[in-house]
């Protein structure tokens, strides 16, 4: 089957035009690949959102492109000479959180050998992104409302504050809105965030945008492993497929589709579409499945399910999984 490729959403350079302002915004926006209506409207807004300064918060579920689009901000506005610097607010416990965004002085604690600017610092000129946003500590979050407010950072252990300019674009898989009224997330802080606002739709709800990625995807493939192709009713098994992990998931089917492809298009009963991201089945019961046929193993559990490590801790953490059974007893 020949896949339909994404239509040309970008305007064609015509000869003898000088490249360097449309290169950058050609390579950004083509990186967001899918004709859905959602997607395009999300390129034709981007340009302009990445020229203003304002915050920008992305919210979508895990794998719909959030750090794609984070990306494409940064490259696509006045700051992309500068550093674009990430941080996962979910990947480190509280107190290595602090010190990571905030920096320290040297000697400031046991351990602190020389002095660490923080992240916040590093992304001076550039863009700070904040991953997942919604898993940030209370007490964090009362110290980046303060860094934006006043565009100063406060080392631990510093005597003076330092002058930070930064862009922030915050990404979250959660409910922001029912954070801040259970609690969790300071209702001032989600407003300053709040200010832009980029809604990415799950991937089951967007199945045009499916053929698009697949052949994206498969043309990223390294030699010897593709061009992978499929039969017509094997990617209309795709895009009926709920895609629980999005476009990462359909990423890891391209590559394991290109292991097992021989020239042939695949039949529907040839894709890799593994029976734990079938639609159907409570996701704590695919949760411990995967687990158990992983032998309780989260990173290889992880890829099983097709999300990442952050993901499955998260839905661990969620639906009160220990990390191994005690005694072969599951878990509540
Ligand atoms: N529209 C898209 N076009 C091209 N690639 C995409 C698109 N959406 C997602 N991807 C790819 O899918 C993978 C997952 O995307 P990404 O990491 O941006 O998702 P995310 O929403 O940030 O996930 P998480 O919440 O788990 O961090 C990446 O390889 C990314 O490049």
């Amino acid at each position: 089957m020949n896949l339909a490729s994404a239509p040309k959403q970008l305007p064609a350079q015509a000869p003898g035009q000088d490249a360097r302002p449309t290169r950058p915004l050609q390579d950004a926006l083509g990186a967001i690949v899918g004709p859905s209506p959602s997607l395009c409207a999300l390129r034709a807004r981007l340009p302009m959102l990445a020229r203003s300064n304002c915050s920008v918060l992305i919210t979508g579920e895990t794998g719909t492109g959030k750090d794609c689009v984070a990306r494409a901000l940064h490259e696509l506005g006045e700051r992309r000479s500068g550093p674009m610097v990430s941080i996962n607010c979910a990947a480190l416990p509280d107190t290595l959180l602090d010190s990571e965004l905030f920096g320290y002085e040297r000697g400031a604690f046991t351990g602190a050998h020389a002095a660490y600017p923080g992240k916040i610092s590093l992304a001076s000129g550039g863009t700070l992104f904040l991953d997942e946003i919604g898993d940030m500590p209370l007490h964090a979050q009362a110290k980046l409302l303060r860094v934006i407010e006043t565009r100063e950072v406060f080392p631990i252990g510093a005597m003076r504050s330092r002058h930070v300019d930064v862009r922030i674009v915050a990404a979250t898989h959660c409910a922001l809105e029912q954070a801040v009224r259970s609690g969790a997330f300071r209702a001032d802080l989600f407003y300053r965030l709040n200010v832009a606002r980029v809604e990415l739709l799950p991937l089951r709800q967007r199945p045009e945008d499916v053929a698009a990625l697949f052949e994206h995807f498969a043309g990223q493939l390294k030699d010897g492993a593709g061009p992978v192709r499929v039969t017509p009713s094997a990617m209309a098994l795709m895009q009926q497929h709920d895609w629980p992990g999005n476009a990462r998931e359909l990423r890891n089917l391209v590559e394991a589709a290109g292991l097992v492809f021989d020239g042939r298009p695949l039949e529907p009963a040839e894709l890799p579409l593994s029976r734990m991201t079938q639609p159907g089945g409570d996701e704590s019961s695919r949760v411990i499945a995967a687990l158990e046929r992983c032998d309780w193993n989260r990173t290889r559990a992880a890829e099983m399910l097709q999300w990442s490590r952050m993901t499955l801790y998260r839905k661990m953490k969620q639906f009160h999984i220990a990390p191994a059974p005690v005694h072969g007893a599951r878990a509540p």
